[in-house]
């Protein structure tokens, strides 16, 4: 199967968790929530989620050069997350990284 139709396949799970996994990580900067990991980064500031992005980031490199598929993935999904604890502590709106992803694309579409 492509991966144009497993992402078909899977679009009740497409990019709408990543809003709501921001709204969550949101809602930990606000509340002190005991175990909770995002609250920990925060807690740490703004040099220790840059250091988290740039580990998450070598490791999504390294998995890609040898691991499954499947490994790969979850190292995206950890660089998701930790990308978004860090627009979350530097205050970015999820819509302004979708504006400007609009925006490029429709240059691309010639809109
Ligand atoms: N998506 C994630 C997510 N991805 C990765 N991680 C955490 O990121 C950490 C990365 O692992 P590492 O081994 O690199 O780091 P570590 O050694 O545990 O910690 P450090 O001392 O290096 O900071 C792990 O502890 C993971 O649990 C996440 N933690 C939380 N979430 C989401 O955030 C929501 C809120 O989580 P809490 O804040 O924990 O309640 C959860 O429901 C999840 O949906």
């Amino acid at each position: 199967m492509s991966i144009r139709e497993q992402n078909q396949k899977q679009h009740d799970i497409g990019p709408s968790i990543i809003d709501i996994l921001y709204e969550i990580i949101l809602t930990r900067k606000e509340e002190d929530i005991e175990g909770s990991y995002t609250r920990y980064l925060f807690d740490q500031g703004i040099d220790k989620i840059c250091k988290k992005v740039g580990e998450e980031s070598a490791e999504v490199i390294i998995a890609s050069k040898n691991g499954s598929p499947r490994e790969i993935s979850c190292e995206i999904a950890d660089l998701l997350y930790h990308l978004l604890v860090l627009m979350a502590e530097r205050k970015i709106p999820a819509q302004e990284v979708y504006l400007e992803l609009a925006k490029r694309l429709n240059k691309t579409l010639g809109i």
